[in-house]
């Protein structure tokens, strides 16, 4: 897991004077735009995260290979980042070693700090390719039962509930990552875990808050091999009304 963190951003925002929304929010789509096309050049999925903080899966990718977005970065915006890398069994454990590794080199609102590159990753070995798992997890029916019928705020609200509950429930369960990518969509990057794994989480997020979620999960190399694999099983959901598919076929359901 990669960890990108826009260098003393906060100040930023209001030198020399306080700088218009709307022009920070073009910046930070800017940058995230960017920095999704590098990430999935290189086969691996990038989240938005808070947008002043970003994560990439960069399975198989060496450590090195993250330093080009840094200058990619210092060369087209009036910022620079800062990169923190980890490497573990969980996404979680990952994330929290780059996270540490970007911790120690100073705060994200330092001037001290600028364009840190935090690895610990020195063995070519541990540059070999591991497998990472993706859920892709979607509403069941969205367009029905939220978009065409409801208040915008009130479908987003769903969606957003929806979200939050299952990502906890992830995270706390089962070390994973998950985050929201757009209209119902939210995508996980899991360790490796059975199809029971994930018919728990739709059903602890349907208790939670009466929303049906359906999801595609696959394992691969690279976030992107995982990640197309578990878009097709999703195809499957849709097509067969099945809840969970993936992970060799195997369906909670069956
Ligand atoms: N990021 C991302 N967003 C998607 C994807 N597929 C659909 N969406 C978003 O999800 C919204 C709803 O689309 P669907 O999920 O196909 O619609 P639905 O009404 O929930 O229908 P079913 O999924 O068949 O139950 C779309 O408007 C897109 O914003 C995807 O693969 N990735």
């Amino acid at each position: 897991m990669a960890l990108v963190q826009i260098d003393e951003y906060g100040p930023w925002t209001v030198t020399p004077s306080v700088r218009r929304e709307t022009d920070l929010q073009s910046l930070q789509a800017d940058l995230y735009a960017d920095f999704a096309s590098f990430v999935g050049e290189r086969d691996g999925y990038a989240f938005y995260n808070r947008f002043d903080n970003m994560v990439a899966v960069t399975n198989g990718r060496d450590a090195e290979s993250h330093r080009r977005f840094q200058q990619r970065v210092r060369n087209r915006y009036p910022v620079t980042v800062s990169v923190g890398v980890g490497r573990a069994a969980t996404p979680v454990a990952a994330l929290g070693l780059a996270s540490e590794r970007l911790q120690a080199t100073g705060s994200a609102q330092s001037a001290d700090r600028r364009e840190a590159f935090a690895t610990g990753e020195t063995n070519p070995v541990a540059n070999a390719r591991e497998r990472v798992t993706v859920a892709h997890f979607d509403v069941v029916d969205a367009t029905g039962s939220l978009t065409d019928r409801e208040n915008a705020v009130d479908a987003t609200l769903a969606v957003r509930r929806a979200t939050l509950e299952l990502a906890t429930h992830l995270r706390d369960a089962h070390d994973s990552i998950a985050h929201f990518v757009g209209g119902d969509n939210v995508i996980a990057v899991c360790p490796d875990l059975d199809a029971s794994a994930f018919d728990r989480a739709v059903s602890r997020v349907r208790e939670a808050t009466g929303i049906e979620l359906q999801v595609g999960v696959s394992r691969g190399e690279t976030a992107h091999e995982a990640g197309h694999g578990a878009k097709e099983a999703l195809e499957v959901c849709r097509e067969t009304g099945t809840r969970v598919q993936g992970l060799d076929g195997v369906s909670a359901d069956d």
